[in-house]
């Protein structure tokens, strides 16, 4: 699905013309460890397109994650990124990884968090000051600073940001590249309600309005779901991929987890799971 540009505002990524998928998933199946996670995946990604990755702990979701980058092997199946082989393409590709934490004494600014991810495989090795590469450089990171709304608060120690500002500063970082590809790993983990509403509808907006593919591992799917193109979710050695009104419901999860659940949509719209079978604490709670 393609939709239209922003007209305003910072434009960092630059998607560029592609002839194919971002992703394409074809009979895709992943083991760890001697077992197979997960089987039969089938998933195409396009431009501007937001998918989250969904399931219980340990189905599968990150591997999925480290599977698309090279990091971590193709069980069965075929995978394309960006047209190639995973690991290929990942200088067009913006990664955040799962849990990630600054300590409050941490001294580094934001945006040389940021700036990192224009030249963190360069360590030692500045961009020479003043040329027309510094330049450029400085140019990304103050658009990506501006494109997550976190110039105020970018030229401050790191470890004194709140959480909510890190994750932004940590979102900048991955899209300093311009990458056509952003992979997210639980970005809302730890960040209260509120904050988990401003990031997902900066990585909507981002999605959406700048064309860059989406591809997130959520542990909850409401704070996202109303920016959500697709969602694949990953259990039992199974999965099950669609929109979220044909994934999210009670006749698919009963099937993919081959045990009674049931999905409710409570009155403020959020989605609540009853009956998973590793659910503890009475056996609901929200999606995951
Ligand atoms: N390098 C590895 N070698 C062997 N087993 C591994 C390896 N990496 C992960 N695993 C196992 O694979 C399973 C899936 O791990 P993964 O981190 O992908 O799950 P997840 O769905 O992201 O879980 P969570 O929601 O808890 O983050 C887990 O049981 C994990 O212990």
């Amino acid at each position: 699905m393609t939709r239209p540009r922003a007209v305003d505002g910072p434009r960092l990524p630059a998607p560029r013309a592609e002839s194919g998928p971002v992703l394409e998933l074809r009979a895709a199946a992943a083991r760890r460890g001697g077992r197979t996670l997960w089987s039969g995946v089938e998933l195409t990604v396009r431009e501007g397109e937001f998918t989250a990755v969904l399931g219980p702990n340990g189905a599968g979701k990150s591997t999925l994650v480290k599977m698309l980058l090279g990091a971590a092997p193709v069980a069965a199946g075929e995978v394309r990124v960006l047209g190639a082989r995973p690991g290929q393409a990942n200088h067009r590709i913006g990664y955040l990884p799962q849990r990630r934490s600054f300590d409050a004494s941490m001294r580094i600014r934001g945006i040389d968090v940021v700036r990192l991810g224009l030249d963190g495989d360069r360590w030692g090795v500045p961009l020479p000051f003043g040329g027309p590469r510094h330049r450029d450089a400085r140019q990304r990171v103050a658009e990506a600073v501006e494109l997550v709304g976190a110039s105020a608060y970018a030229h401050r120690p790191i470890g004194q940001c709140s959480g909510g500002e890190q994750q932004r500063l940590l979102i900048a970082q991955a899209l300093v590249r311009r990458p056509q590809l952003l992979l997210l790993d639980e970005p809302l983990d730890s960040l209260d309600l509120s904050h988990q509403g401003g990031v997902a509808a900066l990585i909507g907006r981002i999605c959406h309005q700048e064309g860059v593919a989406v591809v997130m591992v959520a542990h909850d799917v409401n704070p996202i779901l109303h920016h959500l193109d697709q969602v694949l979710y990953l259990a039992e050695g199974g999965s099950a991929g669609g929109t979220p009104e044909e994934v999210i419901t009670s006749a698919t999860l009963t099937r993919l987890y081959g045990t009674r659940v049931e999905v409710l949509r409570a009155s403020d719209g959020r989605l609540v799971v009853v009956g998973r079978p590793e659910t503890t604490g009475g056996g609901h709670g929200a999606l995951r």
